[in-house]
């Protein structure tokens, strides 16, 4: 078991890996307070953690052994086909410096983790953030099946200096992932699309991504704000929707043309996929 009984802004947390979702919760944790000389991170090449340290102040450990025995808490931040052989050298430093292991890899479920870590270790937890941690709007799930209640909840006290937490069930992570970690890029790419549409019909590109763009934040907050969350999207539709007006024509048009559809999909292909990567 780690020692990490609570978390504060001086627990040293140390990443493997630098990339796209390391690099998110790094500017999250570092621009919401935490020491920075206590987020550590490593790469695999030398190229995407110098320039993270350079851009943020955090600590560039090159050895991966040397991060790991720093480490209070260890977040897995590779992609999830490269973990087995990332931690199959590390065993015994993992054992020597007992961290809190916290992975975000998607598709690995806690007993497939364990296999790469040491026999009988239960310090893990396994977490489903977004990029929206870079400015502390990550909505991340957390889930356990061997940690004790303050191992999760020094986890799930670190993801809050970034964002909002929901422990959940295991059993629910690939939906959880598809409706918060994926997407963001499906958003970005509904943005695009009704942005282009705008091009089409004449709006310059830059106009037409700042008025989609701005408006979707504005549907989040208004969606937000509602008491009734279940309810709060029928709610922003009727406010918006005048009786024989422009809006609701173009709803009816974009459900004709398969709206719910294209969400259903979206969902049930994630989902599809998540299960795959933790089978390979
Ligand atoms: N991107 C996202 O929005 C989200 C991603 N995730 C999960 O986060 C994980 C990372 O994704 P993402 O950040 O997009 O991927 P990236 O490819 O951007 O980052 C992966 C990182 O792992 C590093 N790495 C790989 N092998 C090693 C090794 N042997 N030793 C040290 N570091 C290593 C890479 O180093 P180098 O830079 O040198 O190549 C890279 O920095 C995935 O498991 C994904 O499922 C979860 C939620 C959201
Ligand atoms: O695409 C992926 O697999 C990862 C998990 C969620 C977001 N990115």
């Amino acid at each position: 078991m780690s020692e990490l009984t609570k978390f504060s802004d001086h627990t040293k947390v140390a990443f493997l890996g630098s990339g796209n979702m390391a690099g998110a919760i790094v500017r999250g944790l570092i621009a919401d307070g935490h020491q920075k000389d206590c987020v550590l991170v490593t790469d695999r090449s030398g190229k995407s953690g110098p320039a993270l340290a350079k851009e943020t102040g955090c600590t560039y450990v090159a050895e991966t052994k040397e991060l790991i025995a720093q480490a209070q808490i260890l977040i897995l931040a590779c992609k999830p086909h490269q973990v087995a052989d990332l931690l199959a050298p590390l065993q015994q430093e993992i054992k020597d410096s007992a961290p809190l292991v916290v992975s975000i890899l998607a598709g690995t479920s806690c007993e497939k983790l364990a296999k790469s870590l040491p026999d009988g270790y239960s310090s893990l937890v396994r977490v489903m953030p977004n990029v929206g941690a870079a400015l502390g709007q990550s909505t991340t799930a957390v889930a356990t099946q061997s940690a004790t209640e303050n191992e999760v909840q020094a986890v799930a006290d670190l993801f809050s200096a970034v964002g909002s937490v929901s422990v959940i069930d295991e059993g629910n992570f690939a939906t959880f992932t598809a409706m918060a970690g994926c997407s963001p890029a499906w958003f970005a790419a509904s943005v695009e699309a009704l942005a282009r549409a705008g091009v089409a019909n004449g709006l310059s590109a830059a106009t037409a991504m700042k008025a989609a763009a701005e408006a979707m934040r504005a549907s989040a907050d208004l969606l937000l704000a509602e008491e009734d969350l279940p309810l709060a999207g029928a709610e922003v539709i009727r406010r918006v929707c005048s009786p024989g007006g422009t809006t609701v024509a173009g709803l009816q048009a974009a459900e004709s043309a398969g709206l719910r559809h294209v969400w259903a999909a979206a969902v049930e292909a994630a989902i599809a996929r998540d299960t795959t990567l933790g089978a390979s």
